[in-house]
């Protein structure tokens, strides 16, 4: 039986997928909740929220995440970053889920990847779980109910937990498996209930197919001043850099907490919603985020709560320090219903520096700035990753290397022209340790991140003086109001200045030794600007 909203001539039978049980077309927001409720897939929370816990995964898993060798995409592809499935693996695998599906009741949710009309593709996304079915209609950009009745998918995902892929049979590595065929525009996952892969495999997606248009896709964040789109910034970073933290800023308009494009008509959110972590979330630092946790119909994801009150204990972490909340854009009051910016006036690299050597914040030359995206240090979170359990300090480029379909050059060279073209302002901003390493020194204040960005976004402080920073050649202010200055020099928050220099002095070597692989690729101007 198929009940709901569904293009006649678009149901799931024309895509070869048959012999189901009930297929639910559509469904909204109360639909899915009470499907998912009855399925005992999760707990009603406080507010209509809907708890969910994952099981055995509750981060990524990076390692089974394949592209498919397809001769059409083979030269096009950095096979050194994305693991190879063969074709005949991946028909096999697909034909092995289809059969593996029969019978058992799916959800299915026609969306829409990217607010810009020029460049949006229609995604189909098909779950065995209900609440993965609210999770992505959550977090993709909802059609009008009018347009599904001529929808037509450009790309489809089907999402099947249950499903033990075989490595022997479908070329994979373990039973858990996510593999992009871009030809046969086809995302199969299985064997995980982390929900993180149906959104980030999206933006792999259109990480993949983007660059040709013209566009620069990203792993950023962006907002815009309050009536003045043309004021735009955007905050690239890995997971836990403070992407979702640091672009939902109440005194401007928020357009999208993690996947944009910036094409030639300006920058442009993937998505229509957002996951935030929820790991020690404060109402007073967080509002914002912190509200939504009590709104109808956000998917919590592992958090520990009481079985009695509900209540959610944002503390505990006993499940994964990658505890996350998932919510439509328009339940942060200052989200921009369009979801558009304009060209980034400014350009923020978000870096977590678990050795505490970097400053808070630093002024970059688009060299300086180039050699940074490309380099993308940073660390990897405790728990977006499988087996990561304490800041990783990684180079991982583009700021989010994990998601990246083809070589780096491609997505730096893109940037660097659009940089040129719309003069951005580049900074460096390291939301990781200050005070000594991990282990030694703190997490940077949020609150000191939040003034200089403050002062960054409004112009302020390119006003500053700024000192030229002896280790890595780039400008840092000496003063900005509302921050000690002691924090704006990392050197002196440290105890000892000469565990300082070495600490420094190593980094450098890291950067330095990491660097060599892009040397071919990039303009004089740019290895000018690298480092050691
Ligand atoms: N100075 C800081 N800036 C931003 N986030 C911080 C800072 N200090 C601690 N945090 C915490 O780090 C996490 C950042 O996560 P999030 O904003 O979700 O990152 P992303 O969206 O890039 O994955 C949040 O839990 C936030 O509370
Ligand atoms: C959802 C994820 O990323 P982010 O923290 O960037 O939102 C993830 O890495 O699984
Ligand atoms: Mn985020």
């Amino acid at each position: 039986m198929a009940t709901g909203r569904v293009n006649p001539h678009f149901k799931l039978e024309d895509q070869g997928i048959e012999g189901l049980g009930n297929v639910y077309y559509n469904y909204l927001e109360p639909s899915l909740i009470e499907a998912a409720l009855k399925r005992g897939e999760g707990t009603l929370g406080q507010g209509g929220t809907f708890l969910v816990t994952t099981g055995k995964y509750t981060g990524r898993s990076p390692k089974d995440k394949h592209v498919v060798k397809t001769p059409s995409v083979a030269d096009k592809i950095w096979w050194e970053n994305n693991a190879a499935m063969s074709p005949e693996g991946f028909e096999a695998l697909h034909a092995d889920m289809l059969e593996h599906m029969k019978g058992k009741d799916y959800f299915v949710q026609d969306l829409i990847g990217g607010a810009d009309p020029a460049y949006s593709i229609n995604v189909r996304v098909v779950s065995e779980l209900a609440w993965h079915n609210l999770f992505i209609r959550h977090l993709l950009r909802r059609p009008d109910r009018e347009a599904l009745n001529d929808y037509v998918a450009d790309f489809t995902i089907i999402n099947c937990p249950s499903f033990k892929a075989d490595p022997e049979k479908h070329d994979c590595r373990s039973d858990t498996v996510i593999a992009l065929n871009f030809d046969k525009k086809l995302i199969l996952i299985g064997g995980t209930e982390y929900a993180g892969e149906n959104k980030k495999s999206v933006f792999t997606l259109l990480n993949y197919m983007l660059p040709e248009k013209g566009v620069m896709p990203m792993h950023c964040s962006a907002n815009h001043a309050k009536g003045n789109p043309v004021d735009t910034a955007i905050f690239f970073g890995l997971s836990g850099t403070g992407k979702t933290t640091l672009s939902a800023d109440p005194s401007r308009v928020l357009i999208g907490d993690d996947e944009h494009g910036w094409s030639d008509r300006g920058t442009f959110n993937f998505e229509g919603g957002c996951y935030a972590k929820t790991i020690n979330l404060s109402a007073e630092a967080e509002p914002e985020i912190y509200a939504t946790c009590s709104m109808f119909g956000t998917v919590i994801e592992n958090m520990v709560y009481d079985e009695e009150t509900l209540e959610l204990d944002f503390e505990d972490s006993s499940l994964t320090q990658n505890m996350r909340c998932a919510y439509p854009l328009e339940y942060i009051s200052n989200a921009s219903p369009s979801a558009l910016g304009g060209h980034p006036k400014n350009i923020i690299l978000l870096t977590c520096d678990a050795y505490g050597v970097l400053p808070p914040i630093a002024r970059l030359t688009p060299a300086q700035a180039m050699y940074h995206f490309l380099s993308g240090f940073t660390s990897k979170t405790p728990g977006t990753e499988r087996g990561v359990l304490e800041p990783l300090p990684t180079f991982s480029t583009c700021f989010g290397a994990p998601f990246m379909p083809r070589r780096p050059e491609e997505y730096g060279k893109l940037l660097q022209d659009k940089i040129a073209k719309h003069g951005a302002t580049c900074w460096l901003v390291n939301t990781g340790w200050t005070g000594g390493a991990f282990g030694t020194g703190s997490r940077m204040p949020i609150r000191a991140t939040r003034a200089l960005l403050t002062a960054a976004l409004d112009g302020s402080l390119n006003e500053a003086e700024f000192r030229k920073d002896a280790n890595f050649g780039f400008e840092v202010p000496v003063s900005v109001p509302g921050v000690a200055d002691v924090l704006l020099d990392p050197r002196r928050t440290w105890e000892d200045e000469a565990a300082y220099d070495a600490q420094a002095a190593k980094l450098v070597g890291m950067f330095s030794e990491n660097f060599e692989q892009y040397l071919p690729y990039i303009d004089e101007d740019v290895k000018a600007a690298a480092i050691g």
